[in-house]
C-alpha cells in the first residue's frame, strides 16, 4: 500500500511563503499557505531579483511574466563616486553565460508567485499563534480560532517570526547605524534617465541606489543614511522628502534632481543578526528572512529565500510523513553555509558601498572584490545542488 501524499503547510505569505507553494507545487506536493492579512499584498518598493533566482522562476513558468512586468537589468550594475565619476566597469550579469535580472515591483511579483496556484491553497487571515508537534505530525493554531494538521510546516513568517523559537533561541537584532529610504518616481518625471542599468552610487557613511520597475514605468530609489533613529525591525515609517535631500546634498546632480521629484518616501532601520546555529526541529523549517535576515546590501534577502524554496520543494519530492525530518534536516544542510556566506558579504558591501576611499586602487580592488563575490552568488543554481543530493539524503 503507498503511504499517504505529505501535507505541507507554509506560514506567511511572502515571496518566500508563496514561491515555497509554488515550488511544493511544482512537485506535486499537497500545500497550503496560512497568510495573517486579510488578503496577499506587498509595500509599495522595488526589489532586484538576481539571476540565482530569476533562473528558477523561469523554470516554475514564470519567464513570461516577469519579463513583462519587470525591468530588465541587462546592462547590469554601474557604480560611481558620490560626484558621479565611474569607479568600476559595468558587471554584466552573463558569467555563466546566461543573463537574468530584473527591477520588480514586490506587489507584481507576489501577484505573479500567487497566479496558477489552487485557489484552496492560500488561506488569508490566519495569524498564527503557535504550534505543537509530535512523531505523527503538526498542529498550527490560528488567531482566528481555527487549526490545522500537518506532517511538515515551513515557517515563511518573516523576520519577526512567531516560530523560530520553536526551532532556536531568536538572534539579537543589532541596529546597523543605517537606515534606507525608499520609494518610486514615475518615469516620464526624469525622461533622460537610463534604462536598463542598476545605479550606485558610494560616498563616507552614505550610498544611493536607483533601478528601474514595472517595465520601467517607475524608478526605484533606496538613499543609505547614518542615523540612530529606530523603527520595530522590518517596519518603515513615513520620511521627510526635504531631510532627504539634505542628506545627498552636493552628490551627482543627477541624484539631486531625482530627489527634487520626491513626494513622498518611507525609511526603514536596517539590522543586522549573527547566523542562526540552526534552522529545523522535526518537521518544522525555517525558510526566507525567517531562517536568514540580512542587510539589505547585495538584494539578496528575496532571492535567497526563493533558491531556499526551490531546493526544500525538491528535497521533499517523493518523501513519506516518517521520512519528512530527515529531508528538512537534508535542506538546512544544503542551504546554511550559503547563506551565512551570503549574510556575510553583504555586510562587506554595505561597508564598501559607505566608505570615502580615498586611497583609489584600494577602492578600485573593494569594488572588484564585489563584483568577483556576485559572480559567485549568481552562478548559483540551488535546483541543481539539490538534486545531486535528493538520492542521498
Ligand atoms: C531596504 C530594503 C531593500 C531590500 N531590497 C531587496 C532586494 O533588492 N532584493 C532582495 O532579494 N531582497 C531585498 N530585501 C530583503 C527582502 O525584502 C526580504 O528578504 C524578503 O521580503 C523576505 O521574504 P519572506 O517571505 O521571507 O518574508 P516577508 O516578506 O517578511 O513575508 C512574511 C509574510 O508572513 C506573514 N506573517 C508574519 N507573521 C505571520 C503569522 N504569525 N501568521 C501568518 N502569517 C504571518 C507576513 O504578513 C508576510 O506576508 C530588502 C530589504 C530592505 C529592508
Amino acid at each position: 500500500m503507498s503511504s499517504p501524499a505529505l501535507r505541507v503547510a507554509v506560514v506567511g505569505g511572502g515571496i518566500g511563503g508563496m514561491t515555497t507553494a509554488k515550488a511544493l507545487v511544482r512537485c506535486g506536493i499537497d500545500v497550503t499557505v496560512f497568510e495573517q492579512a486579510p488578503q496577499l499584498g506587498e509595500i509599495g518598493a522595488g526589489v532586484l531579483m538576481t539571476p540565482n533566482s530569476v533562473r528558477h522562476l523561469e523554470r516554475m513558468e514564470m519567464g513570461a511574466a516577469l519579463a513583462a512586468a519587470g525591468a530588465r537589468i541587462g546592462k547590469g550594475s554601474q557604480y560611481y563616486r558620490m560626484d558621479g565619476t565611474p569607479v568600476a566597469p559595468i558587471l554584466t550579469t552573463d558569467s555563466s553565460g546566461w543573463n537574468g535580472m530584473y527591477g520588480m515591483h514586490r506587489a507584481d511579483l507576489l501577484a505573479i508567485l500567487a497566479d496558477g496556484l489552487p485557489a484552496e491553497a492560500v488561506r488569508t487571515g490566519h495569524r498564527c499563534v503557535g504550534m505543537e508537534q509530535d512523531a505523527a505530525g503538526v498542529h498550527l493554531a490560528f488567531d482566528n480560532g481555527e487549526s490545522a494538521e500537518a506532517d511538515v510546516v515551513i515557517a515563511a513568517d518573516g523576520i519577526n517570526s512567531v516560530l523560530q523559537p520553536y526551532v532556536v533561541e531568536p538572534s539579537s537584532p543589532v541596529h546597523s547605524g543605517s537606515v534606507a529610504y525608499r520609494g518610486l518616481i514615475p518615469v516620464e518625471r526624469l525622461p533622460e534617465w537610463p534604462y536598463g542599468v542598476s545605479q550606485l552610487w558610494m560616498g563616507e557613511g552614505k550610498h544611493f541606489l536607483v533601478y528601474p520597475v514595472r517595465a520601467g514605468a517607475l524608478l526605484n530609489y533606496v538613499g543609505f543614511v547614518p542615523s540612530d533613529e529606530r523603527t520595530a525591525e522590518s517596519w518603515s515609517a513615513p520620511g521627510d522628502p526635504v531631510a532627504l535631500a539634505a542628506a545627498f546634498a552636493g552628490w551627482d546632480p543627477r541624484i539631486e534632481g531625482l530627489l527634487a521629484q520626491v513626494e513622498t518616501t518611507y525609511w526603514w532601520g536596517l539590522y543586522d543578526r549573527e547566523p542562526l546555529s540552526t534552522w529545523t526541529k522535526g518537521r518544522l523549517a525555517l525558510l526566507g528572512d525567517a531562517a536568514h535576515p540580512m542587510l539589505p546590501h547585495l538584494g539578496q534577502g528575496a532571492n535567497q529565500a526563493i533558491e531556499d524554496a526551490v531546493a526544500l520543494a525538491v528535497l521533499l519530492t517523493g518523501v513519506d510523513r516518517a521520512g519528512a525530518p530527515r529531508a528538512l534536516r537534508a535542506y538546512e544542510e544544503l542551504r546554511r553555509q550559503r547563506v551565512a556566506q551570503v549574510q556575510r558579504g553583504a555586510r562587506a558591501n554595505g561597508r564598501r558601498y559607505d566608505s570615502a576611499y580615498d586611497d583609489l586602487d584600494e577602492r578600485d580592488a573593494e569594488i572588484a572584490d564585489s563584483v568577483r563575490f556576485r559572480s559567485w552568488l549568481y552562478d548559483h543554481d540551488a535546483e541543481a545542488e539539490a538534486r545531486a543530493l535528493a538520492p542521498a539524503h
